[in-house]
Protein backbone atom coordinates (compact mmCIF):
# COMPACT_ATOMS: atom_id res chain seq x y z
CA UNK A 1 0.00 0.00 0.00
CA UNK A 2 1.66 4.03 -1.03
CA UNK A 3 -0.09 5.66 1.54
CA UNK A 4 -3.03 7.22 3.29
CA UNK A 5 -5.50 8.22 0.32
CA UNK A 6 -8.48 9.70 2.43
CA UNK A 7 -10.84 9.05 5.74
CA UNK A 8 -14.13 8.43 5.52
CA UNK A 9 -16.32 9.71 8.17
CA UNK A 10 -19.90 8.81 8.22
CA UNK A 11 -22.38 11.32 8.86
CA UNK A 12 -26.24 11.71 9.43
CA UNK A 13 -26.68 15.01 7.42
CA UNK A 14 -23.77 15.87 5.16
CA UNK A 15 -25.27 19.70 4.39
CA UNK A 16 -25.02 20.71 7.87
CA UNK A 17 -21.32 18.24 8.22
CA UNK A 18 -20.22 20.08 5.62
CA UNK A 19 -20.97 23.65 7.35
CA UNK A 20 -19.13 22.19 10.42
CA UNK A 21 -16.22 20.81 9.26
CA UNK A 22 -15.77 24.40 6.80
CA UNK A 23 -15.51 26.04 9.81
CA UNK A 24 -13.01 23.59 11.36
CA UNK A 25 -10.99 22.95 8.52
CA UNK A 26 -11.20 26.82 6.99
CA UNK A 27 -12.27 25.66 3.92
CA UNK A 28 -14.58 24.66 1.30
CA UNK A 29 -15.85 20.93 0.34
CA UNK A 30 -14.39 20.85 -3.23
CA UNK A 31 -17.17 18.45 -4.59
CA UNK A 32 -20.02 16.46 -3.80
CA UNK A 33 -20.42 12.99 -5.45
CA UNK A 34 -22.99 10.16 -4.83
CA UNK A 35 -21.97 6.64 -5.36
CA UNK A 36 -25.70 4.93 -6.23
CA UNK A 37 -24.39 1.35 -5.44
CA UNK A 38 -23.11 2.02 -1.83
CA UNK A 39 -26.23 3.98 -1.27
CA UNK A 40 -23.95 6.64 -0.66
CA UNK A 41 -23.62 11.06 -0.95
CA UNK A 42 -19.89 12.11 -0.29
CA UNK A 43 -18.39 15.19 -0.22
CA UNK A 44 -14.46 15.80 -0.16
CA UNK A 45 -12.10 18.07 1.60
CA UNK A 46 -8.67 18.74 0.93
CA UNK A 47 -6.41 19.59 3.99
CA UNK A 48 -2.89 19.44 3.19
CA UNK A 49 -1.94 16.43 1.48
CA UNK A 50 -5.16 14.92 3.22
CA UNK A 51 -8.67 14.00 1.53
CA UNK A 52 -11.55 13.84 4.14
CA UNK A 53 -14.96 12.15 3.00
CA UNK A 54 -17.71 12.57 4.66
CA UNK A 55 -20.79 10.16 3.93
CA UNK A 56 -24.10 10.77 4.27
CA UNK A 57 -26.49 7.73 3.65
CA UNK A 58 -29.02 7.67 0.99
CA UNK A 59 -30.77 4.65 1.84
CA UNK A 60 -32.17 2.45 4.84
CA UNK A 61 -29.70 -0.20 4.31
CA UNK A 62 -26.36 1.52 3.13
CA UNK A 63 -23.78 0.67 5.10
CA UNK A 64 -23.28 4.36 6.64
CA UNK A 65 -26.90 3.93 7.66
CA UNK A 66 -26.44 0.92 9.44
CA UNK A 67 -23.02 1.94 10.90
CA UNK A 68 -24.21 5.20 12.60
CA UNK A 69 -27.85 3.18 13.87
CA UNK A 70 -24.92 0.99 15.61
CA UNK A 71 -22.21 3.25 16.36
CA UNK A 72 -23.35 6.89 15.85
CA UNK A 73 -21.61 9.11 13.49
CA UNK A 74 -17.89 9.18 13.16
CA UNK A 75 -14.53 7.98 11.45
CA UNK A 76 -15.91 4.75 9.55
CA UNK A 77 -12.82 3.85 7.30
CA UNK A 78 -9.50 4.55 6.00
CA UNK A 79 -8.89 4.29 2.73
CA UNK A 80 -4.78 2.97 0.97
CA UNK A 81 -4.05 4.08 -2.02
CA UNK A 82 -2.46 1.65 -3.87
CA UNK A 83 -1.03 1.16 -7.69
CA UNK A 84 -2.79 -2.38 -8.43
CA UNK A 85 -5.98 -3.14 -6.85
CA UNK A 86 -6.36 -6.61 -8.45
CA UNK A 87 -2.82 -7.47 -6.99
CA UNK A 88 -3.46 -6.01 -3.81
CA UNK A 89 -6.59 -7.95 -3.05
CA UNK A 90 -5.05 -11.12 -4.32
CA UNK A 91 -2.20 -10.66 -1.94
CA UNK A 92 -4.46 -10.04 1.14
CA UNK A 93 -6.98 -12.65 -0.16
CA UNK A 94 -3.79 -15.32 0.14
CA UNK A 95 -3.22 -13.90 3.53
CA UNK A 96 -6.94 -15.30 4.83
CA UNK A 97 -8.21 -11.59 4.97
CA UNK A 98 -11.99 -11.18 3.45
CA UNK A 99 -12.48 -8.91 0.75
CA UNK A 100 -15.94 -7.70 1.00
CA UNK A 101 -16.19 -7.59 -3.23
CA UNK A 102 -15.05 -9.78 -5.79
CA UNK A 103 -14.11 -7.62 -7.94
CA UNK A 104 -13.04 -3.79 -7.49
CA UNK A 105 -15.92 -1.71 -7.76
CA UNK A 106 -16.59 2.17 -8.71
CA UNK A 107 -15.94 4.42 -6.03
CA UNK A 108 -16.26 8.15 -5.50
CA UNK A 109 -13.80 10.98 -7.13
CA UNK A 110 -12.54 8.08 -10.45
CA UNK A 111 -11.54 5.17 -7.74
CA UNK A 112 -11.65 1.62 -8.35
CA UNK A 113 -12.21 0.28 -4.97
CA UNK A 114 -12.49 -2.90 -2.38
CA UNK A 115 -13.19 -3.19 1.13
CA UNK A 116 -11.22 -5.70 3.80
CA UNK A 117 -13.93 -6.74 6.64
CA UNK A 118 -13.51 -5.08 9.90
CA UNK A 119 -13.44 -7.59 12.00
CA UNK A 120 -9.98 -8.70 10.13
CA UNK A 121 -8.33 -5.28 10.45
CA UNK A 122 -8.79 -5.09 14.64
CA UNK A 123 -12.26 -3.44 13.76
CA UNK A 124 -11.28 -0.95 11.57
CA UNK A 125 -12.75 -1.11 8.05
CA UNK A 126 -10.14 -0.90 5.23
CA UNK A 127 -10.74 0.27 1.95
CA UNK A 128 -8.02 0.02 -1.19
CA UNK A 129 -8.78 2.77 -4.01
CA UNK A 130 -6.99 2.53 -7.02
CA UNK A 131 -7.20 5.43 -10.08
CA UNK A 132 -8.75 4.97 -12.74
CA UNK A 133 -6.62 4.69 -15.44
CA UNK A 134 -8.31 7.56 -18.18
CA UNK A 135 -8.50 4.64 -20.99
CA UNK A 136 -10.87 2.76 -18.60
CA UNK A 137 -13.25 5.92 -17.90
CA UNK A 138 -15.42 5.86 -20.65
C1 LIG B 1 -18.22 6.45 -1.82
C2 LIG B 1 -17.68 5.16 -2.24
C3 LIG B 1 -16.50 4.68 -1.46
C4 LIG B 1 -15.31 5.58 -1.74
O1 LIG B 1 -15.09 5.80 -2.96
O2 LIG B 1 -14.61 6.06 -0.87
C5 LIG B 1 -16.79 4.55 0.01
O3 LIG B 1 -16.11 4.92 0.89
S1 LIG B 1 -18.25 3.70 0.32
C6 LIG B 1 -18.34 3.50 2.06
C7 LIG B 1 -19.53 2.69 2.36
N1 LIG B 1 -19.37 1.33 1.87
C8 LIG B 1 -18.91 0.32 2.64
O4 LIG B 1 -18.67 0.47 3.83
C9 LIG B 1 -18.74 -1.00 1.94
C10 LIG B 1 -18.08 -2.03 2.83
N2 LIG B 1 -18.89 -2.32 3.99
C11 LIG B 1 -19.67 -3.42 4.05
O5 LIG B 1 -19.69 -4.23 3.13
C12 LIG B 1 -20.51 -3.60 5.28
O6 LIG B 1 -20.76 -2.37 5.90
C13 LIG B 1 -19.85 -4.58 6.32
C14 LIG B 1 -18.53 -4.03 6.85
C15 LIG B 1 -19.64 -5.97 5.70
C16 LIG B 1 -20.83 -4.73 7.49
O7 LIG B 1 -22.05 -5.09 6.94
P1 LIG B 1 -23.09 -6.09 7.63
O8 LIG B 1 -22.39 -7.32 8.09
O9 LIG B 1 -24.25 -6.26 6.75
O10 LIG B 1 -23.57 -5.13 8.76
P2 LIG B 1 -23.41 -5.01 10.30
O11 LIG B 1 -23.75 -3.61 10.53
O12 LIG B 1 -24.18 -6.08 10.95
O13 LIG B 1 -21.84 -5.19 10.64
C17 LIG B 1 -21.25 -6.40 11.03
C18 LIG B 1 -20.19 -6.10 12.08
O14 LIG B 1 -19.19 -5.22 11.51
C19 LIG B 1 -19.13 -4.01 12.27
N3 LIG B 1 -18.89 -2.89 11.36
C20 LIG B 1 -19.67 -2.52 10.33
N4 LIG B 1 -19.15 -1.46 9.70
C21 LIG B 1 -18.00 -1.15 10.38
C22 LIG B 1 -17.02 -0.14 10.21
N5 LIG B 1 -17.10 0.77 9.22
N6 LIG B 1 -16.00 -0.10 11.05
C23 LIG B 1 -15.87 -1.01 12.07
N7 LIG B 1 -16.79 -2.03 12.29
C24 LIG B 1 -17.84 -2.06 11.45
C25 LIG B 1 -20.47 -3.89 12.94
O15 LIG B 1 -20.42 -3.06 14.06
C26 LIG B 1 -20.77 -5.34 13.28
O16 LIG B 1 -20.04 -5.72 14.40
P3 LIG B 1 -20.78 -6.23 15.72
O17 LIG B 1 -21.64 -5.09 16.17
O18 LIG B 1 -19.68 -6.58 16.67
O19 LIG B 1 -21.58 -7.43 15.28
CO1 LIG C 1 -14.15 5.88 1.12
Amino acid sequence: MDKIEHIGIAVRDLAASNKLFEKIFGMPHYKIEEVASEGVRTSFFEVGPNKIELLEATKDDSPIAKFIEKKGEGIHHIAFAVTDIRKEMDRLRAQGFRILNEEPKKGADNKWVAFLHPKDGNGVLIELCQEIPVRENT
